[in-house]
């Protein structure tokens, strides 16, 4: 059996689509979505992201205001540029893309974003929005995995989810999401004694590690969800996830590939977001 292709380009497209709809409606009523994006230093990286971002918003007929500082910019003026957005009408959004350069407190600059255009899903109100299940922004990339998975059809009550790496903005709120849908959930971690006797019992395993052939294909039960997070540079400079694709569609029932699948739900779900904060903006 080889496994079906998650496509998350053409499910990107598709949300995207109705995100454009949404937005010409709203706009009609007098309310344009507005999502801020700032950067600050020349990470080559983080430049492609907030790129793909700003062409995104542009595609989906959103303002959008790209604010780019040099990596010397201080943590107060950054502050005080977050307190302007936070008082800017036309923004509805705001993304501080991370990492921040080091002399910067990335944790006290997230604090500063008002909730309400929190639309990263980071600040500290929405990550407790998201373990209570009250009303909040859910981070983009674990809310783009759930809507990968939702499109395979399985339903995720009682199933065994396995996710793979623990950071505030991935691999915790993904558990927290599965948990939600009913899944029985297990974090893994680098200090996670027998990772392999994990992934074999999962229904679905969502890898997010950030090193590659971290799940290869004698660690998935035939026919699991295999979503992929890792964003990796092999030693040919091209693209690759943390799973060994070729070898785990093999045994998995579905897969997502790298690029082409979490990475385009990243940016759409930062829109979907964005649009909901317009929406609660104006009504
Ligand atoms: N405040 C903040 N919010 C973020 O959401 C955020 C961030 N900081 N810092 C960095 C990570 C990474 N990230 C990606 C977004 C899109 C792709 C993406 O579109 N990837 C394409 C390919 C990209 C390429 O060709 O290089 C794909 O997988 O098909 C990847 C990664 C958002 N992040």
């Amino acid at each position: 059996m080889t496994a079906t292709i998650i496509d998350g380009n053409a499910l990107a497209a598709q949300l995207r689509a109705d995100v454009a709809r949404r937005t010409a409606e709203l706009t009609a009523r007098g309310t344009q979505p507005g999502l801020a994006v700032v950067l600050v230093g020349e990470d080559p990286a983080s430049q492609v992201y907030v790129g793909k971002k700003v062409q995104a918003c542009a595609d989906a007929g959103f303002h959008s205001v790209l604010e780019r500082y040099g990596a010397d910019l201080t943590e107060a003026d950054l502050l005080g540029r977050i307190a302007a957005l936070n008082a800017d009408p036309r923004i509805h959004g705001i993304l501080v893309q991370l990492p921040l350069p080091k002399h910067i407190d990335a944790q006290k600059v997230i604090a500063a974003i008002a909730p309400e255009k929190d639309v990263d899903g980071f600040h500290v109100a929405s990550a407790g929005a998201l373990l209570t299940g009250t009303p909040g922004f859910w981070s983009c990339t674990p809310y783009g995995c759930m809507k990968l998975i939702e499109s395979t059809g399985i339903d995720l009550r009682g199933k065994h989810a396995v996710v793979i790496g623990r950071s505030n903005n991935v691999g915790k709120p993904m558990a927290l999401m599965l948990l939600q849908k009913n899944a029985t959930v297990t974090v893994c971690h680098s200090a996670t004694a027998n990772l392999k006797h994990h992934t074999l019992q999962a229904d679905v395993i969502v890898a997010a590690v950030g090193r590659q052939n971290t799940v290869t294909a004698d660690m998935v039960k035939p026919g699991a969800v295999v979503i992929d997070i890792g964003m990796n540079r092999n030693a040919a400079g091209k693209l690759c996830g943390d799973v060994d694709f070729e070898g785990v569609k093999q045994v998995a029932g579905w897969i997502t590939p790298v690029p082409g699948g979490v990475g385009p739900m990243t940016v759409t779900m930062l829109l979907v977001n964005t649009l909901q904060a317009a929406e609660r903006a104006a009504a």
